[in-house]
């Protein structure tokens, strides 16, 4: 496969780039920031696209934080931004399971395997659930859990599907209860399934490194509603009406950002160095996928305004 464009340091190549594009769609972590650590001059790229009127939309797979919650740390990182630029694998999974799941009574809840982000994009949808936050959760199995998970009579009869998505609080009693809701036939769905979690300047275990465990105990895999789906491409098309060949997605992951651009067949893609993938990924025979253009980290497109 044809190999990437290196940009950094080439300042007419840069701005054929951004001239390229009209929308420009932004992964977060490893692309923008390392958890609360904004990367440097990240603020000053975005300002210098949308003076050339260009459109910047925020497309996560982290699925911890809802979209109020991003807005909100996006002005923490001063980022200023509007909630319907923001599309995160929690709303993403909560539009799906509400409008196209449609999950119908007696079986309508969905078992949470995450943190509040994904709590509240369904509760803003009108979706049941439990699990997810609830505390009654954090704590050691019981000989009554063992007996009442066995037997069923402490599992909800209205549970219909379990959404796993990153789980800063995951453990065997959690497990236990989506393990026996999966064996009675709910619906098995992840907000994503990226393997590590880039933060800090390191990789941790990802959201996929908690749906992987369901998936070794029931042999199924879960339908993952986040990038590199192209229901949330669909979705971000729908609702901005993109001219696909005018697009751009920037990311730090091949197999969700640059794969989601590849098959969302987009104008082009820009991998930066910053997060998860590395030069020596594409350059592999396996690779999921091969950006368009790189560079090492996401203010260099500033060469640009020079
Ligand atoms: O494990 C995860 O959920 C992901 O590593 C993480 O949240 C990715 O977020 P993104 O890079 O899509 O902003
Ligand atoms: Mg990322």
């Amino acid at each position: 496969m044809a190999q990437p464009a290196y940009l950094t340091g080439d300042a007419p190549a840069i701005n054929a780039f951004i001239d390229r594009f009209d929308v420009f769609l932004f992964d977060c972590d490893g692309v923008l920031w390392s958890g609360d650590h904004v990367f440097e001059g990240v603020v000053q790229t975005l300002e210098l696209l949308r003076s050339r009127g260009k459109k910047t939309i925020f497309v996560t797979n982290n699925s911890t934080k809802s979209r109020q919650e991003y807005l909100k740390k996006f002005a923490d990182m001063g980022i200023p931004s509007d909630v319907e630029e923001i599309f995160g694998s929690a709303y993403s999974s909560a539009i799906y399971i509400s409008r196209i799941l449609k999950l119908a009574p007696p079986k309508n809840k969905v078992f949470v395997v995450g943190e509040v982000g994904i709590e509240k994009e369904l509760r803003s949808e009108g979706v049941s659930f439990i699990g997810g936050t609830d505390p009654s959760f954090r704590r050691e199995m019981t000989p009554e859990d063992w007996k009442g998970i066995a037997d069923g009579s402490l599992l909800d009869p209205g549970v219909g599907c379990v959404l796993t998505g990153l789980d800063f609080h995951i453990n065997y009693l959690k497990l236990s209860h989506a393990h026996q809701y999966l064996r009675r036939g709910a619906k098995f769905l992840a907000t994503n399934v990226d393997s590590t979690f880039p933060m800090n300047h390191n990789f941790f275990p990802g959201a996929g490194s908690i749906s992987i465990s369901l998936t070794n105990m029931t042999g199924q895999k879960p339908v993952a509603l986040g990038k590199p789906s192209q229901a949330m491409m669909d979705a971000i098309e729908g609702k901005f009406q993109l001219d696909r060949a005018r697009t751009c997605m920037v990311g730090d992951r091949l197999d969700t950002d640059i794969q989601f651009g590849v098959q969302g067949k987009l104008g082009g893609t820009l991998a930066v160095l910053t997060g998860v993938s590395k030069a020596a990924d594409w350059e592999a025979k396996d690779a999921a996928a091969v950006p368009a253009y790189y560079v090492d980290k996401l203010s260099d497109l500033l060469a640009a305004a020079k």
